[in-house]
């Protein structure tokens, strides 16, 4: 991918007169030939919002990055900047940057010499240049490294020239495509603390694509994630972990143990299942999900909403302006037995006991079959559902401790516990998963 030169300090500067950042995006689709990349997206991103893209290769966030930053034209749509219809403005028009994730800095000009380029190109006082682009230097703590070559820098801090850069013009809306893909880890973490606490300082409307959905949890203020050209939820990192809105969302979003289940009854006490499993209790009551078009899990996608959940995230949904983006809407009618659902059980909620090696033998007489008597332990903590298996791995984690849990049938069951609380056992011993009713988040499938 080339990269466009930056909007020059003029353009942004002229535009910024009495504009805060926030961008309005109305049913914005882009085809390429007869394939949909982006579908009908209406999105509303506030000024100063820290927001991410989130999603799989191919679902589109670059395009709709590039429909923002002017490089790509809508096939339909239109795209608003604090009100102003910005959609045919072009890109070296728009108070908009745009950091990507190759840093592309110019390889015979210093540090100094590539942040002040696009000063430079718009005439900027020479006096200006010098000390905007000590302040952007500044802002990512470079300014040691102004005279050095690109090449004599690291990956970390060739991409800090290029935040640099593209903040020196400061611009209102800043656009990053992937841009830590290609730092390694520990720099990656220490770049995003980084780039999250001068977001705030600024106080620039940042949006940020990525794939990486641990990256996206830790930074943004709203996550909105994608797949299939449209959004699939919009929200904050918790209410998108612990409220998924749909199979797609439960499955992208953190681990999910799925089980394929039918329901067989609803009463006071939850949702029964008929799982391969057994029987399981979800104290669940499930969301009829109003959309999306493309993606999801199939003709009539449905989101699960905890009982404890669903006041306070219908009172989110009551407030929730003009197309902020895909949201589910809880629905109170009863699930008809038969109907096909996933039951989706995070490894967190898990909680693997040691279990008498005859439970094993006879969980393997009645092929695993899930157990939510009233007996023994649970008879304290009724609607537990308990499934007998063997360990089939135990993963170290640092501060967590995570079991692969063998049913009889084969299923494969992943708990995950704090390090401090896990249980100790080995590869081969008999062991029980215990989760409550309230753990599990049903999806019609
Ligand atoms: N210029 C183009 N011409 C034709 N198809 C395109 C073009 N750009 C993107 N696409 C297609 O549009 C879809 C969305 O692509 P896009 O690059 O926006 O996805 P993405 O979510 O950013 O993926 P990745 O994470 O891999 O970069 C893909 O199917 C892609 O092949």
């Amino acid at each position: 991918m080339t990269t466009p030169p930056p909007a020059t300090a003029d353009e942004v500067a002229g535009a910024r007169a009495d504009a805060a950042g926030s961008l309005r995006l109305d049913r914005v689709t882009k085809r390429f030939g007869g394939a949909t990349a982006v579908d009908a997206i209406s999105l509303d991103i506030r000024a100063g919002e820290f927001l991410s893209l989130l999603g799989p290769s191919g679902c589109g966030k670059t395009t709709l990055l590039r429909m923002i930053a002017g490089f790509e034209q809508p096939s339909e749509g239109a795209i608003l900047l604090d009100g102003t219809d910005i959609t045919d403005t072009p890109a070296h028009r728009r108070p908009i940057n745009t950091v990507f994730q190759s840093y592309a800095l110019f390889p015979h000009m210093n540090v100094a010499s590539n942040v002040a380029y696009g000063l430079k190109q718009s005439r900027v006082p020479r006096r200006e240049i010098n000390n905007r682009v000590r302040e952007a230097l500044e802002m990512v703590r470079m300014l040691d490294f102004a005279e050095r070559k690109p090449v004599m820098l690291s990956g970390g801090q060739q991409q800090r020239i290029a935040l640099a850069r593209a903040l020196v013009n400061r611009p209102q809306v800043l656009l990053l495509d992937e841009p830590m893909s290609a730092l390694d880890r520990k720099l990656r973490e220490e770049m995003q603390i980084e780039l999250k606490l001068l977001q705030r300082r600024l106080g620039t409307t940042f949006v940020f694509v990525t794939h990486d959905q641990e990256e996206a949890l830790t930074l943004s203020d709203r996550i909105a994630v994608m797949n299939g050209g449209t959004i699939q939820q919009i929200g904050g990192a918790e209410e998108i972990y612990a409220r998924p809105a749909n199979e797609f969302v439960a499955g992208f979003i953190g681990k999910q143990n799925f089980v394929p289940a039918t329901v067989a009854a609803q009463d006071a006490s939850g949702l029964h299942l008929d799982s391969a499993l057994g029987p399981l209790l979800a104290a669940a009551r499930h969301a009829q999900d109003a959309g999306p078009r493309q993606g999801g899990t199939g003709p009539h996608p449905a989101s699960a909403v905890p009982y404890a959940d669903r006041s306070r995230h219908q009172d989110a949904q009551a407030h929730t302006p003009h197309a902020e983006g895909h949201q589910p809407q809880t629905q109170t009618s009863p699930l008809a037995p038969g109907t096909r659902v996933k039951a989706a059980i995070r490894p967190e909620d898990i909680n693997v006991v040691a279990a008498a090696p005859s439970s094993h033998d006879a969980a393997a007489a009645t092929l695993g079959r899930a157990q939510t008597r009233s007996d023994g332990d649970v008879a304290r903590s009724p609607g537990t559902n308990r499934l007998i298996g063997r360990v089939g791995a135990v993963f170290f984690l640092g501060d967590a401790v995570s079991h692969a849990v063998i049913l009889p049938d084969g299923t494969e069951i992943i708990a995950r516990s704090p390090r401090a609380r896990a249980a100790q056992l080995s590869t081969g011993d008999a062991a029980e998963c215990r989760f409550p009713a309230e753990a599990i988040q049903v999806f019609v499938s």
